[in-house]
């Protein structure tokens, strides 16, 4: 039988998800990853079914193709996919968190809506910056990308923060524990209900 709840973290990049998540993970109990796919070559230490399942093109296609994927995407010259047996098989022995981008999270409301496994086992939750500046502060930051990416994220940001009314639950992101706290309240909430 399938117990598990499957949380899904959504927002623009930089605003949060992938902390909040870490932290989820790492503190509470009962909660495991979900694993996606991708086509790109694993970095440094990534290990594949534990970082990502790392697919050559070729097999990703067929994946595609053959109705594996909740939901897949196009990013640069790779793909990235959420496979449905990654979840099922999971969902029977845990609760899981889906760290994912707008776009994917859209697909995945969309396709899970005539799954009957993920029916009434679905949480979203948006994570919305405090401000653009807060966002773009937060994207410089990182350091991780350069000036005309960080103001195209940006562009694409204040669109997907119309999105948040499609989530179950949206997140002010306002401190780093904050943040924590309030995932955790949606996630014992849905635990107790
Ligand atoms: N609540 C917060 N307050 C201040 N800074 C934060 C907060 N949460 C995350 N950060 C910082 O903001 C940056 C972006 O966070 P993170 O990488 O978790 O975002 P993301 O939504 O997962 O982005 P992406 O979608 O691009 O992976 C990081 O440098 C992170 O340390």
């Amino acid at each position: 039988m399938n117990t598990g709840h499957l949380i899904i973290v959504s927002g623009p990049a930089g605003s949060g998800k992938t902390t909040v998540c870490d932290r989820m993970l790492a503190e509470v109990p009962g909660v495991q990853r979900v694993v996606t796919s991708t086509t790109r070559q694993p970095r440094t230490g990534e290990v594949d079914t534990i970082d990502y399942y790392f697919f050559d093109h070729e097999t990703f296609k067929s994946k595609v193709e053959a109705g594996e994927f909740y939901e897949h995407a196009h990013v640069h010259s790779n793909r990235y996919g959420t496979l449905k047996s990654e979840i099922k098989n999971k969902l029977a022995a845990t609760d899981l968190l889906l760290n994912i981008d707008v776009q994917g999270a859209a697909q995945m409301r969309e396709t899970a809506q005539n799954d009957p496994l993920l029916k009434g086992k679905i949480t979203t939750v948006f994570i919305m910056p405090p401000s653009i500046e807060e966002l773009e502060a937060r994207l410089r930051g990182r350091g991780t990308d350069a000036e005309d990416e960080v103001q195209r994220r940006m562009q694409v940001a204040i669109e997907e923060m119309q999105q948040s009314q499609f989530y179950d639950h949206t997140i002010l992101s306002g401190s780093r524990d904050e943040d924590f706290a309030a995932l955790k309240k949606i996630y014992e909430a849905v635990k107790a209900k």
